[in-house]
């Protein structure tokens, strides 16, 4: 089964790829998987998917509507050039986010048990009022909760709902106000919903899985661990991308 990774930025492109073998050379945490050579292809100016073996792995930009814009592109293109409508079987949202403490501490894996919109809605007297409540589209999307369940089993990531923000959260008031209108909430990061829009569309299953590199909170970018986080996501691609190969979206 072919599957399409959308990260933010390159660096955590590359740390996915690194796990295939590609990408700029091992982890060195002996959970490479042997893939070969990593292929380059060029969608678009700026738009450069990264295939190893079974893996498309694609920097769609920073942010809700950038993710969902690469990865419908991303979708359209494989339609495009293939004999079947949706030639990927799962489209997964990957790279380092906010964990809520303690059940996610720095360095930690989390795998979307639900992706959630956590700030598309409207602000009323009464708190928060999601998207759904004003009639219009959807807050959140469910991914395959067996293969949330295997992922988490295969690489130790907690399962939980992770948010979408197009604001990273700063100050502890707003890090409370996520909590109390999310109950549960793991993560934060900026483009597991655009993702989730464009796959859905597509009809092809999503999984998110972020590697924790700060918490959320007051703003302190010192305190980031980017670079453990992009290890932790090298490493939990290494283990989960047999389980990712091997899941046929019918098996949930
Ligand atoms: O400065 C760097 O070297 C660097 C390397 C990799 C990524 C970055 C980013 O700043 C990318 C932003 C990216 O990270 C996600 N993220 C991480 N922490 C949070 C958070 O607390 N709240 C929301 N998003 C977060 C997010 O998905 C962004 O795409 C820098």
């Amino acid at each position: 089964m072919r599957v399409l990774v959308v990260t933010a930025v390159p660096v955590e492109r590359d740390a996915v790829t690194r796990a295939f073998g590609g990408g700029t050379g091992g982890s060195g945490s002996g959970t490479e998987v042997s893939g070969g050579d990593t292929e380059v292809l060029s969608l678009l100016p700026g738009a450069e998917l990264h295939r190893t073996g079974a893996f498309d792995v694609l920097a769609g930009g920073v942010g809700p509507a950038a993710a969902a814009a690469a990865t419908a592109f991303a979708l359209a293109a494989a339609a495009a050039e293939s004999a079947s409508p949706s030639p990927y079987g799962l489209v997964v949202s990957a790279g380092i986010g906010g964990g809520f403490a303690p059940a996610a501490p720095l360095g930690s894996l989390v795998v979307a048990s639900a992706v959630v919109a956590a700030d598309l809605g409207a602000e009323t007297p009464e708190g928060f009022a999601p998207v759904t409540a004003l009639g219009f589209g959807r807050d959140r999307f469910t991914p395959p909760p067996a293969l949330v369940r295997e992922v988490a089993s295969a690489t130790g990531a907690a399962a939980g709902p992770v948010l979408t923000v197009s604001t990273v959260t700063g100050t502890a008031e707003r890090a409370a106000a996520l909590r109390a209108a999310h109950p549960g909430a793991l993560a934060e990061a900026m483009e597991g919903f655009g993702v989730a829009e464009a796959a859905e569309r597509a009809g092809v299953p999503v999984l998110e899985l972020r590697a924790v590199s700060n918490a959320v909170g007051p703003r302190d970018r010192a305190a980031w661990r980017i670079g453990d986080a992009l290890a932790a996501l090298t490493e939990a691609f290494g283990k989960t991308a047999p389980v990712l190969e091997g899941w046929h979206r019918h098996d949930h």
